[in-house]
């Protein structure tokens, strides 16, 4: 599977992850989610040079201007709550995108074990269409392998591209195990080494959902 991480390469969106995991800095709501939807920016930019694309003909006032457009019928799907700002990132430059939206939270038993709940899932069918998953974090996979397999209720894509932000070794392998081989591409700003008792991504960045839109009960 492919895996591209962009700490790797040297570009402006580490700025905004090095925000984003700022404890100083990471507690200004608003910041917070801007930088979210950058990162969704910057990805959906680069994520376009792997689309198919062909040539249109485009009718100028002066003349006919050759331009290679891309053909891909996408599909933004993004898994609440922390999911958003990223997703709305992605829709700005992807704007005739279809979008869809599926809840994954975890329920805890104690302050250790909990399971992860889909309770709501609102997409269109996404049949030969390039599904693209926007979830910032990546702990230990099951939210995005859960919201997966609801997606797979609407269709089967043509291809799969899953976009995180931090993603921990532990997710990258699982998702390599739980998701098809040839048609996926994982997108993530950083890897980082492990994941807690508490199943957080550790350095991390704290609770990206309560980051962007405050605590929950
Ligand atoms: O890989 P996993 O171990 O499944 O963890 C990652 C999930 O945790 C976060 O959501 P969270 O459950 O905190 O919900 P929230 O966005 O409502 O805060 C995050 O946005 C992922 O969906
Ligand atoms: O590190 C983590 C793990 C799950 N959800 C988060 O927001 N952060
Ligand atoms: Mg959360």
């Amino acid at each position: 599977m492919k895996v591209i991480d962009f700490s790797r390469t040297n570009s402006i969106l580490n700025q905004y992850v090095s925000e984003i995991r700022n404890v100083e800095v990471q507690n200004d709501r608003l910041r917070f989610r801007r930088n979210i939807e950058r990162i969704g920016e910057v990805m959906a930019y680069e994520m376009s040079k792997e689309f198919q694309y062909s040539v249109k003909n485009i009718q100028t006032p002066l003349g006919i201007a050759p331009v290679s457009t891309p053909d891909n019928r996408l599909v933004i799907s993004t898994i609440l709550r922390a999911g958003l700002p990223f997703h709305q990132g992605f829709l700005r430059y992807f704007d005739y995108a279809e979008n869809a939206f599926v809840s994954a939270y975890r329920k805890y038993k104690d302050t250790l074990k909990f399971d992860i709940h889909i309770e709501y899932i609102a997409s269109p069918r996404i049949d030969e269409k390039t599904l693209i998953i926007t979830d910032p974090m990546l702990a230990t996979g099951s939210s995005m392998e859960l919201s997966y397999q609801a997606m797979l209720t609407k269709g089967k894509p043509s291809n799969i591209h899953i976009a995180s932000i931090i993603a921990s070794q532990q997710a990258i392998d699982h998702i390599c195990e739980v998701f098809p081989e040839d048609k996926t591409t994982i997108w993530c700003a950083a890897i980082d080494p492990e994941i807690n008792d508490h199943s957080y991504i550790v350095p991390g960045l704290g609770d990206a959902g309560d980051l962007a839109y405050g605590e929950k009960e």
